[in-house]
């Protein structure tokens, strides 16, 4: 359970957003990007939320304002009328796009949460570097890809770094701050200062493949999966053995379903390119049969476990 001090602490601590950011354009209105839009949003920031869909875009407005709702219910739990206008405020400070060029120009920071494939990230900033604003920094969400490959693709090296939030945005307190090879002081800085401002607890660690968290949880969730497609345990005995064992608050299978389980993929996929001879990055014939038949997990309704439609 979360306790309410935390989102509390969260928010206090966000409302003061001291940082050079006033302006975020957030390009990916996914799972990742809508939640990165809203602890924006509730600390203040003017956020712009792109994505190629504007379906896409409705549904994450809809969700954003669901969980503003639920962070307002903790937070002005005496005060729903405050509430209200703590939501109706943070929303107001939503706008979307489908057009991430335009929706850069007056962006002080651009988060890029799209999907998890270097050429089309590759792709959209090339675009958007010739469009920001010099000042404007760049920042990944990438699960686990390299922060120096991706900032490859642009000119500004020294304003891109990566910023790696952990899902659900709105309640993981943690946020890892990623230097590039030639991220500037005052970038990292800025970067970590506007963290803290969004309410988050930052750490920060070398351009390693999958930071600090990814690297030791997406092997371990890989292992879940491959325990259970070996017929060693059930789904439900594999997630009850590491909550009630372990004290994880979800288990691995049910997390992998609620994570994509085409992210999990993406991510192997691309360390067992980069490292052919660690096993722990083997392709998994289960994972990628379920994510060939369009079975991503909670986001699509299905992954080891059925969802019911929201
Ligand atoms: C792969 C990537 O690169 C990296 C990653 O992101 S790896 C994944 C990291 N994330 C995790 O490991 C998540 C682990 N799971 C959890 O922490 C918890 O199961 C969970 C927070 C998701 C849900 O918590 P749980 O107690 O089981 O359910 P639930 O009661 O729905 O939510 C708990 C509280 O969080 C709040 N909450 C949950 N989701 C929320 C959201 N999206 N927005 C706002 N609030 C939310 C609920 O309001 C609830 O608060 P309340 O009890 O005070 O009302
Ligand atoms: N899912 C997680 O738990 C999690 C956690 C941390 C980081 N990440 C990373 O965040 C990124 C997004 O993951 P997600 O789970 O939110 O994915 P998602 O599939 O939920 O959302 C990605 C969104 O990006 C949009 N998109 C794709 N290409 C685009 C483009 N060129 N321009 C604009 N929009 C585009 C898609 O329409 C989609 O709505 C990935 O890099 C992923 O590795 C994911």
């Amino acid at each position: 359970m979360i306790q309410f001090g935390v989102i509390a602490r969260n928010f206090s601590s966000s409302s003061a957003v001291q940082s050079a950011i006033k302006n975020v354009t957030v390009i990916g209105g996914g799972l990742m990007g809508s939640g990165i839009a809203q602890v924006s949003a509730q600390a203040g920031q003017n956020v712009i939320l792109v994505d190629l869909s504007s379906d896409v875009l409705a549904k994450s407005q809809k969700s954003i304002g669901n969980n503003l709702g639920r962070v307002a219910k903790k937070i002005y739990k005496d005060n729903p009328k405050e509430g209200e206008k703590f939501v109706s405020e943070s929303m107001a400070r939503i706008k979307t796009a489908t057009d991430p060029v335009s929706a850069s120009q007056g962006a002080d920071l651009v988060v890029e949460a799209i999907v998890e494939n270097m050429d089309i990230k590759h792709q959209l900033f090339k675009k958007l570097d010739a469009a920001a604003p010099n000042h404007t920094i760049f920042a990944s969400n990438t699960s686990s890809l390299s922060i120096n490959e991706i900032a490859a693709a642009v000119k500004r090296k020294d304003k891109f770094g990566g910023l790696h939030f952990f899902n659900p945005v709105p309640v993981m307190r943690l946020l890892e701050v990623v230097k590039g090879a030639e991220t500037s002081t005052a970038t990292y800085e800025t970067m970590m200062a506007w963290g803290k401002g969004v309410g988050k607890t930052c750490i920060t660690c070398k351009d390693t493949p999958g930071f600090v968290v990814n690297r030791l949880l997406v092997p371990y969730i890989a292992e879940a999966i491959r325990l259970f497609e070996r017929g060693d345990a059930s789904a439900r005995d594999i997630d009850i053995a590491m909550k009630l064992g372990a004290g994880y608050p979800m288990g691995p299978l049910e997390l992998a379903d609620y994570v994509g389980l085409d992210t999990n993929k993406f991510i192997l996929d691309g360390w067992h390119k980069k490292y052919p001879q660690e096993t722990l990055f083997n392709p998994i014939p289960l994972l990628n049969k379920l994510v060939s038949e369009g079975k991503l997990g909670v986001k699509t309704g299905e992954g080891f476990y059925k969802y019911e439609k929201k």
